[in-house]
């Protein structure tokens, strides 16, 4: 059959043709993604090791990278006002664009019961985007940077230890941020373990 000779057949618009073609790079081209993982109630290391598994059964992406776990002072609240915290950072590959990244990780916080009441408050899990590639954003929705990543060891400590070379974009080098905040407050528990799955 010539083109266009079934006349029930309409040319596909040149605006859907590129919104299609740019999906179609997105599937093709996975981003490198930076996620913070913190746990301060209940069974601390468990709920970790959940989000990591939720994270790992997520269609479009995949896990490259756990952390070690760390045990960390409360950042942002009156000293021994809460319990202390186990971190870990999670590096994924992923086709799934910022904003369901997001929905992702808001999902695995509801599954695992995180009530959110109180700014910084204690919680089972939160799952923070802590950087998309190089995507540098102000919505207020998802800020990527994540904005107070650069000032947090308990990010950029286990951050760095699984990419050395990581760059928080807009603030520099994972390794000069770490240089200059110290790392006091970020304890690693040697005696823990994520497993990264199969
Ligand atoms: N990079 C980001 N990662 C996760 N949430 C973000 C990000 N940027 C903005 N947000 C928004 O922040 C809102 C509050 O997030 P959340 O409850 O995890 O904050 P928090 O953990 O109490 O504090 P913090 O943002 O300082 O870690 C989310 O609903 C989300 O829309
Ligand atoms: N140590 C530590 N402190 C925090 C954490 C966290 O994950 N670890 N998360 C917060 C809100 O995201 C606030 N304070």
């Amino acid at each position: 059959m010539t083109p266009n000779s079934d006349p029930t057949v309409q040319p596909v618009p040149a605006s859907v043709v590129q919104q299609v073609d740019a999906a179609d790079t997105t599937l093709h081209d996975p981003k490198l993604a930076v996620l913070s993982l913190g746990s301060n109630l209940g069974n601390r290391l468990e709920s970790l090791q959940s989000a990591v598994d939720a994270l790992a059964d997520t269609p479009g992406l995949k896990v490259k990278a756990v952390s070690p776990v760390y045990e960390t002072e409360p950042w942002g609240v009156a000293p021994d006002s809460q319990p202390s915290y186990f971190n870990a950072v999670v590096l994924v590959k992923t086709t799934l664009p910022p904003s369901s990244l997001l929905e992702r990780g808001h999902a695995i916080e509801e599954a695992l019961e995180r009530v959110r009441d109180e700014r910084w408050g204690p919680r089972p899990i939160d799952v923070d985007i802590v950087a998309y590639q190089g995507v540098v954003s102000d919505d207020p929705k998802l800020t990527l940077p994540h904005p107070r990543a650069h000032e947090r060891a308990f990010v950029l400590v286990p951050w760095h230890d699984i990419d050395p070379a990581a760059e928080v974009p807009g603030h520099g080098s994972v390794h000069d941020l770490l240089a200059a905040l110290g790392t006091e407050g970020v304890t690693a528990r040697a005696d823990l373990e994520l497993s990264l799955p199969a």
